[in-house]
Protein backbone atom coordinates (compact mmCIF):
# COMPACT_ATOMS: atom_id res chain seq x y z
CA UNK A 1 0.00 0.00 0.00
CA UNK A 2 1.39 3.16 -0.70
CA UNK A 3 -0.38 6.39 1.14
CA UNK A 4 -1.42 9.23 -0.28
CA UNK A 5 0.05 11.43 1.94
CA UNK A 6 2.85 9.85 0.25
CA UNK A 7 4.12 7.51 3.37
CA UNK A 8 5.69 3.66 1.95
CA UNK A 9 4.44 0.96 3.44
CA UNK A 10 6.82 -2.21 4.00
CA UNK A 11 4.73 -4.70 3.13
CA UNK A 12 6.59 -7.51 4.14
CA UNK A 13 10.01 -8.36 6.03
CA UNK A 14 11.68 -11.58 4.86
CA UNK A 15 14.71 -13.24 6.93
CA UNK A 16 16.83 -15.98 6.00
CA UNK A 17 19.38 -17.85 7.24
CA UNK A 18 22.36 -18.81 5.37
CA UNK A 19 25.34 -21.15 5.87
CA UNK A 20 28.49 -20.29 3.80
CA UNK A 21 31.79 -22.23 4.48
CA UNK A 22 35.09 -20.53 5.31
CA UNK A 23 37.88 -20.42 2.56
CA UNK A 24 40.30 -22.39 5.45
CA UNK A 25 39.30 -22.55 9.57
CA UNK A 26 39.59 -19.24 10.93
CA UNK A 27 40.91 -19.80 14.61
CA UNK A 28 40.70 -17.29 17.49
CA UNK A 29 40.71 -17.26 20.97
CA UNK A 30 37.48 -18.12 21.85
CA UNK A 31 36.09 -20.20 18.80
CA UNK A 32 37.59 -21.53 15.18
CA UNK A 33 35.34 -20.81 12.68
CA UNK A 34 34.71 -23.72 9.77
CA UNK A 35 31.91 -21.49 7.87
CA UNK A 36 29.56 -18.10 8.63
CA UNK A 37 26.12 -18.44 9.40
CA UNK A 38 24.12 -15.14 8.09
CA UNK A 39 21.09 -13.58 8.53
CA UNK A 40 19.82 -12.25 5.68
CA UNK A 41 17.12 -9.48 5.63
CA UNK A 42 14.80 -8.34 2.83
CA UNK A 43 12.31 -5.66 3.49
CA UNK A 44 9.29 -5.40 0.41
CA UNK A 45 8.24 -2.21 0.33
CA UNK A 46 4.99 -0.57 -1.18
CA UNK A 47 6.85 1.30 -4.00
CA UNK A 48 8.25 -1.53 -5.14
CA UNK A 49 12.23 -1.08 -3.65
CA UNK A 50 13.57 -4.04 -1.50
CA UNK A 51 16.16 -2.97 1.10
CA UNK A 52 18.49 -5.71 1.85
CA UNK A 53 20.49 -6.14 5.04
CA UNK A 54 22.47 -8.81 7.09
CA UNK A 55 23.20 -9.79 10.18
CA UNK A 56 26.13 -12.15 11.53
CA UNK A 57 27.95 -13.12 14.34
CA UNK A 58 30.93 -14.51 15.16
CA UNK A 59 31.12 -18.08 16.06
CA UNK A 60 27.27 -18.27 17.29
CA UNK A 61 26.50 -17.22 20.47
CA UNK A 62 30.57 -17.38 21.06
CA UNK A 63 31.78 -13.57 20.17
CA UNK A 64 28.42 -11.54 21.56
CA UNK A 65 24.94 -11.95 22.66
CA UNK A 66 23.26 -12.35 19.67
CA UNK A 67 22.98 -15.33 17.50
CA UNK A 68 21.83 -15.41 13.83
CA UNK A 69 19.26 -17.82 14.49
CA UNK A 70 18.16 -15.51 17.66
CA UNK A 71 18.40 -12.37 15.45
CA UNK A 72 15.70 -14.02 12.72
CA UNK A 73 13.62 -14.90 15.80
CA UNK A 74 14.01 -11.13 17.13
CA UNK A 75 13.00 -9.76 13.85
CA UNK A 76 10.41 -11.72 12.93
CA UNK A 77 8.43 -12.08 16.24
CA UNK A 78 9.38 -8.17 17.45
CA UNK A 79 10.62 -6.04 14.25
CA UNK A 80 8.35 -6.95 11.78
CA UNK A 81 5.00 -6.11 13.84
CA UNK A 82 6.56 -2.01 14.11
CA UNK A 83 8.22 -2.18 10.36
CA UNK A 84 4.79 -3.34 8.88
CA UNK A 85 3.23 -0.36 10.31
CA UNK A 86 5.95 2.09 9.71
CA UNK A 87 6.64 4.71 6.96
CA UNK A 88 9.95 3.16 4.56
CA UNK A 89 10.47 6.80 3.57
CA UNK A 90 11.18 7.58 7.26
CA UNK A 91 14.34 5.07 8.14
CA UNK A 92 14.89 7.64 10.68
CA UNK A 93 11.67 7.66 12.31
CA UNK A 94 11.64 3.53 12.06
CA UNK A 95 15.00 3.30 14.35
CA UNK A 96 13.58 6.05 17.05
CA UNK A 97 10.30 3.89 17.34
CA UNK A 98 12.26 0.47 17.15
CA UNK A 99 14.62 2.01 20.04
CA UNK A 100 11.27 3.29 22.35
CA UNK A 101 10.48 -0.62 22.10
CA UNK A 102 13.39 -3.07 21.46
CA UNK A 103 15.90 -3.26 24.14
CA UNK A 104 19.31 -3.83 22.58
CA UNK A 105 19.46 -6.52 20.09
CA UNK A 106 22.12 -4.26 17.98
CA UNK A 107 23.33 -6.70 15.73
CA UNK A 108 19.37 -6.73 14.27
CA UNK A 109 18.75 -3.31 14.82
CA UNK A 110 21.80 -3.11 12.16
CA UNK A 111 20.54 -5.46 9.92
CA UNK A 112 17.04 -3.59 9.62
CA UNK A 113 18.60 0.40 9.11
CA UNK A 114 20.75 -1.35 6.49
CA UNK A 115 17.58 -2.46 4.59
CA UNK A 116 15.87 0.81 5.59
CA UNK A 117 18.71 3.17 4.23
CA UNK A 118 19.37 0.57 1.30
CA UNK A 119 15.37 0.96 -0.40
CA UNK A 120 15.95 4.84 0.62
CA UNK A 121 18.83 4.95 -1.01
CA UNK A 122 17.26 3.01 -4.70
CA UNK A 123 14.42 5.18 -3.79
CA UNK A 124 16.07 8.37 -4.07
CA UNK A 125 19.22 7.05 -6.30
CA UNK A 126 21.89 8.03 -3.70
CA UNK A 127 24.19 5.40 -1.73
CA UNK A 128 23.98 5.29 1.90
CA UNK A 129 27.26 6.68 2.49
CA UNK A 130 25.75 10.41 0.89
CA UNK A 131 23.07 9.46 2.87
CA UNK A 132 25.10 9.50 5.87
CA UNK A 133 26.53 12.93 5.11
CA UNK A 134 28.63 12.23 1.62
CA UNK A 135 31.59 9.91 1.58
CA UNK A 136 35.38 11.89 1.66
CA UNK A 137 36.59 8.26 0.60
CA UNK A 138 36.10 5.89 -2.26
CA UNK A 139 38.35 3.27 -1.32
CA UNK A 140 39.47 2.01 1.77
CA UNK A 141 42.69 0.02 3.16
CA UNK A 142 41.75 -3.60 4.24
CA UNK A 143 43.85 -5.94 6.00
CA UNK A 144 43.30 -9.80 6.00
CA UNK A 145 43.68 -11.93 9.54
CA UNK A 146 46.18 -14.55 9.39
CA UNK A 147 44.30 -17.31 11.95
CA UNK A 148 45.16 -20.59 10.63
CA UNK A 149 46.75 -21.98 13.03
CA UNK A 150 50.64 -22.34 12.15
CA UNK A 151 52.95 -20.23 11.95
CA UNK A 152 54.42 -21.26 8.47
CA UNK A 153 50.62 -21.51 6.98
CA UNK A 154 50.22 -17.50 7.71
CA UNK A 155 53.68 -16.55 6.81
CA UNK A 156 53.04 -18.31 3.02
CA UNK A 157 49.08 -16.93 3.12
CA UNK A 158 50.60 -13.47 4.29
CA UNK A 159 53.32 -13.47 1.25
CA UNK A 160 50.42 -14.22 -1.14
CA UNK A 161 48.51 -11.51 -0.06
CA UNK A 162 51.62 -9.08 -0.41
CA UNK A 163 52.29 -10.54 -4.05
CA UNK A 164 48.28 -10.21 -5.05
CA UNK A 165 48.93 -6.25 -3.08
CA UNK A 166 45.56 -7.35 -1.47
CA UNK A 167 46.74 -6.74 1.83
CA UNK A 168 49.93 -4.90 3.68
CA UNK A 169 48.82 -5.09 7.36
CA UNK A 170 48.01 -8.40 9.07
CA UNK A 171 46.15 -9.19 12.51
CA UNK A 172 47.25 -12.20 14.04
CA UNK A 173 44.56 -13.70 16.61
CA UNK A 174 46.62 -14.50 19.51
CA UNK A 175 45.26 -15.29 23.42
CA UNK A 176 45.02 -19.36 22.77
CA UNK A 177 48.13 -20.42 23.74
CA UNK A 178 50.65 -19.36 26.03
CA UNK A 179 52.19 -15.86 26.17
CA UNK A 180 55.56 -16.66 25.29
CA UNK A 181 54.11 -19.23 22.37
CA UNK A 182 51.98 -16.40 21.28
CA UNK A 183 54.96 -13.92 21.05
CA UNK A 184 57.17 -16.16 19.56
CA UNK A 185 54.73 -16.83 16.52
CA UNK A 186 53.99 -12.82 16.10
CA UNK A 187 57.99 -12.23 16.30
CA UNK A 188 58.52 -14.80 13.61
CA UNK A 189 55.68 -13.43 11.21
CA UNK A 190 57.27 -9.88 11.67
CA UNK A 191 60.73 -11.08 11.16
CA UNK A 192 59.36 -12.96 8.00
CA UNK A 193 57.75 -9.61 6.74
CA UNK A 194 59.93 -6.96 7.89
CA UNK A 195 58.98 -3.72 7.08
CA UNK A 196 56.70 -4.68 4.32
CA UNK A 197 53.90 -5.11 6.43
CA UNK A 198 52.34 -3.76 9.46
CA UNK A 199 51.86 -6.32 11.98
CA UNK A 200 48.89 -6.35 14.73
CA UNK A 201 47.61 -8.43 17.62
CA UNK A 202 43.95 -9.00 18.69
CA UNK A 203 43.68 -11.06 22.17
CA UNK A 204 39.80 -11.57 22.48
CA UNK A 205 39.69 -10.80 25.52
CA UNK A 206 41.96 -13.52 26.54
CA UNK A 207 44.45 -12.18 28.81
CA UNK A 208 43.91 -10.86 32.17
CA UNK A 209 45.48 -7.35 33.14
CA UNK A 210 48.79 -8.74 34.33
CA UNK A 211 49.21 -11.16 31.66
CA UNK A 212 48.13 -8.00 29.68
CA UNK A 213 51.05 -5.95 31.14
CA UNK A 214 53.65 -7.88 30.08
CA UNK A 215 52.48 -9.21 26.49
CA UNK A 216 52.11 -5.68 25.40
CA UNK A 217 55.37 -5.07 26.38
CA UNK A 218 56.66 -7.82 24.64
CA UNK A 219 54.55 -7.28 21.95
CA UNK A 220 56.48 -3.39 21.34
CA UNK A 221 59.48 -4.79 21.46
CA UNK A 222 59.21 -7.04 18.13
CA UNK A 223 57.81 -4.13 16.47
CA UNK A 224 53.93 -5.11 16.72
CA UNK A 225 52.10 -1.17 16.07
CA UNK A 226 48.78 -2.51 17.88
CA UNK A 227 47.20 -4.07 20.12
CA UNK A 228 43.55 -4.96 20.33
CA UNK A 229 40.78 -5.91 23.02
CA UNK A 230 43.63 -7.64 25.11
CA UNK A 231 41.69 -7.99 28.34
CA UNK A 232 37.70 -8.38 29.34
CA UNK A 233 35.14 -5.90 27.80
CA UNK A 234 33.98 -5.07 31.31
CA UNK A 235 37.67 -3.89 32.63
CA UNK A 236 37.50 -0.38 31.22
CA UNK A 237 40.08 0.73 34.19
CA UNK A 238 42.49 -2.30 33.09
CA UNK A 239 42.46 -0.52 29.53
CA UNK A 240 43.35 2.87 30.99
CA UNK A 241 46.00 1.49 32.87
CA UNK A 242 47.42 -0.85 29.87
CA UNK A 243 46.88 1.86 27.74
CA UNK A 244 49.16 4.74 29.65
CA UNK A 245 51.95 1.82 30.03
CA UNK A 246 51.98 1.34 26.62
CA UNK A 247 54.29 2.18 24.29
CA UNK A 248 52.37 0.90 21.58
CA UNK A 249 48.99 1.71 20.43
CA UNK A 250 45.52 -0.18 22.18
CA UNK A 251 42.22 -0.50 20.59
CA UNK A 252 38.88 -1.07 21.90
CA UNK A 253 36.79 -3.69 20.35
CA UNK A 254 34.52 -6.24 22.11
CA UNK A 255 33.84 -3.49 24.62
CA UNK A 256 32.41 -1.00 22.63
CA UNK A 257 28.82 -1.31 22.36
CA UNK A 258 27.50 1.90 20.72
CA UNK A 259 28.09 5.84 21.58
CA UNK A 260 27.20 5.70 25.62
CA UNK A 261 30.45 3.08 25.75
CA UNK A 262 32.41 5.38 23.34
CA UNK A 263 31.76 8.37 25.41
CA UNK A 264 32.76 6.90 28.40
CA UNK A 265 35.88 5.09 27.07
CA UNK A 266 36.79 8.45 25.63
CA UNK A 267 36.26 10.49 28.94
CA UNK A 268 38.12 7.64 30.90
CA UNK A 269 40.99 7.26 28.44
CA UNK A 270 40.82 3.31 28.28
CA UNK A 271 41.62 3.48 24.61
CA UNK A 272 44.06 5.12 21.71
CA UNK A 273 41.94 3.23 19.02
CA UNK A 274 38.40 2.45 18.63
CA UNK A 275 37.62 -0.80 15.97
CA UNK A 276 33.98 0.68 15.11
CA UNK A 277 31.47 -2.17 13.88
CA UNK A 278 28.17 -1.72 12.77
CA UNK A 279 27.01 -4.38 14.51
CA UNK A 280 27.93 -3.66 18.09
CA UNK A 281 27.11 -0.36 17.58
CA UNK A 282 23.86 -1.07 17.14
CA UNK A 283 23.39 0.43 13.38
CA UNK A 284 24.98 2.85 10.62
CA UNK A 285 23.91 5.86 12.42
CA UNK A 286 24.92 4.49 15.74
CA UNK A 287 28.18 4.03 14.12
CA UNK A 288 28.59 6.90 13.21
CA UNK A 289 28.13 8.73 16.71
CA UNK A 290 31.06 6.58 18.06
CA UNK A 291 32.97 8.00 15.10
CA UNK A 292 32.11 11.35 16.30
CA UNK A 293 33.00 10.86 19.76
CA UNK A 294 36.13 9.65 18.89
CA UNK A 295 36.97 12.38 16.39
CA UNK A 296 36.27 14.86 18.99
CA UNK A 297 38.16 12.70 21.98
CA UNK A 298 41.16 12.38 19.63
CA UNK A 299 40.36 8.56 19.57
CA UNK A 300 42.11 6.83 16.62
CA UNK A 301 39.62 5.11 13.82
CA UNK A 302 39.96 1.37 12.48
CA UNK A 303 37.30 0.32 10.57
CA UNK A 304 35.82 -3.28 12.02
CA UNK A 305 34.26 -6.53 11.10
CA UNK A 306 32.22 -9.35 12.46
CA UNK A 307 33.19 -11.27 9.35
CA UNK A 308 30.07 -10.34 7.70
CA UNK A 309 29.20 -11.35 4.09
CA UNK A 310 29.26 -9.20 1.06
CA UNK A 311 25.69 -7.36 2.58
CA UNK A 312 26.92 -6.49 6.01
CA UNK A 313 30.61 -5.54 4.66
CA UNK A 314 29.28 -3.44 1.90
CA UNK A 315 27.19 -1.31 4.52
CA UNK A 316 30.17 -0.60 6.66
CA UNK A 317 32.35 0.38 3.78
CA UNK A 318 29.90 3.02 3.28
CA UNK A 319 29.76 4.24 7.11
CA UNK A 320 33.65 4.23 7.11
CA UNK A 321 33.88 5.43 3.86
CA UNK A 322 32.31 9.13 5.62
CA UNK A 323 35.13 8.92 8.32
CA UNK A 324 37.30 12.24 7.66
CA UNK A 325 39.99 10.21 9.33
CA UNK A 326 40.67 6.47 9.63
CA UNK A 327 44.23 6.49 11.12
CA UNK A 328 44.75 2.02 10.82
CA UNK A 329 42.58 1.46 7.39
CA UNK A 330 39.79 -1.20 7.91
CA UNK A 331 39.50 -5.27 8.17
CA UNK A 332 36.38 -5.27 5.63
CA UNK A 333 37.94 -8.55 4.33
CA UNK A 334 34.39 -10.72 5.33
CA UNK A 335 33.63 -12.06 1.95
CA UNK A 336 37.00 -13.13 0.94
CA UNK A 337 36.95 -15.64 3.82
CA UNK A 338 34.15 -17.49 2.22
CA UNK A 339 33.89 -20.17 -0.14
CA UNK A 340 31.19 -18.53 -1.91
CA UNK A 341 30.01 -15.23 -3.52
CA UNK A 342 26.28 -14.20 -2.65
CA UNK A 343 26.42 -11.32 -4.70
CA UNK A 344 26.25 -10.19 -8.35
CA UNK A 345 29.35 -8.46 -8.62
CA UNK A 346 31.69 -9.60 -5.55
CA UNK A 347 33.67 -6.55 -3.71
CA UNK A 348 36.33 -4.98 -5.87
CA UNK A 349 39.62 -5.83 -3.89
CA UNK A 350 42.98 -4.35 -5.47
CA UNK A 351 46.24 -2.26 -4.95
CA UNK A 352 45.21 -3.00 -0.79
CA UNK A 353 41.93 -1.66 -0.51
CA UNK A 354 38.21 -2.24 -1.40
CA UNK A 355 36.18 -0.01 -3.63
CA UNK A 356 33.09 1.55 -2.29
CA UNK A 357 29.71 1.15 -4.60
CA UNK A 358 28.56 4.06 -6.25
CA UNK A 359 24.91 3.16 -7.20
CA UNK A 360 21.85 3.82 -5.20
CA UNK A 361 21.43 2.30 -1.98
CA UNK A 362 24.35 -0.24 -0.81
CA UNK A 363 24.96 -0.23 -4.66
CA UNK A 364 24.76 -4.11 -4.76
CA UNK A 365 22.44 -6.94 -6.32
CA UNK A 366 22.26 -10.28 -4.57
CA UNK A 367 23.36 -13.34 -6.66
CA UNK A 368 19.85 -14.87 -6.34
CA UNK A 369 20.78 -18.64 -7.48
CA UNK A 370 23.79 -18.94 -4.69
CA UNK A 371 20.73 -17.41 -1.69
CA UNK A 372 18.64 -20.58 -3.10
CA UNK A 373 21.61 -22.59 -2.42
CA UNK A 374 23.00 -21.61 0.65
CA UNK A 375 19.63 -20.96 2.54
CA UNK A 376 19.65 -23.45 5.78
CA UNK A 377 15.63 -23.80 4.75
CA UNK A 378 16.14 -24.56 1.35
CA UNK A 379 13.50 -27.98 0.86
CA UNK A 380 15.66 -29.89 -1.72
CA UNK A 381 18.73 -27.87 -2.10
CA UNK A 382 19.24 -27.75 -5.94
CA UNK A 383 21.63 -30.67 -7.44
CA UNK A 384 23.72 -28.10 -9.08
CA UNK A 385 27.05 -27.84 -7.61
CA UNK A 386 28.89 -24.68 -6.43
CA UNK A 387 31.92 -25.44 -8.78
CA UNK A 388 29.11 -25.26 -11.87
CA UNK A 389 27.53 -22.25 -10.17
CA UNK A 390 30.95 -20.45 -10.30
CA UNK A 391 31.85 -21.64 -13.61
CA UNK A 392 28.39 -19.86 -14.62
O1 LIG B 1 37.94 -8.42 15.48
C1 LIG B 1 37.39 -9.44 15.85
O2 LIG B 1 37.47 -9.69 17.01
C2 LIG B 1 36.61 -10.33 14.96
C3 LIG B 1 37.01 -10.50 13.57
C4 LIG B 1 37.55 -9.42 12.83
C5 LIG B 1 38.52 -9.91 12.01
C6 LIG B 1 38.70 -11.25 12.34
O3 LIG B 1 39.49 -12.03 11.83
O4 LIG B 1 37.87 -11.57 13.33
MN1 LIG C 1 38.62 -7.83 17.57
Amino acid sequence: MQYENGMIAIERVETIILDVPTIRPHVLAMTTMYRQTVCLLRLHCADGSIGIGEATTIGGLSYGDESPEGIKLAIDSYFAPLLLVGDASRPAMIMAALGRSIVGNHFAKCAVETALLDAQGKRTGLAISELLGGRVRDELPVLWTLASGSTADDIAEAETMLDLRRHKAFKLKIGKRALVEDVTHVGAIKRALGDRASIRVDINMAWDETTARRGVAMLADIGCDLVEQPISRNNREGMARLRALSAIPIMADEALHGPEDAFDFARSAAADVFAIKIEQSGGLSAAKAVQLIADAAGIGLYGGTMLEAGVGTIASAHVFATFPSLAFGTELFGPLLLTEELLEVPPTYSNFALSVPSGPGLGIALDEDCITFLRRDAAARPTISIAAMQKG
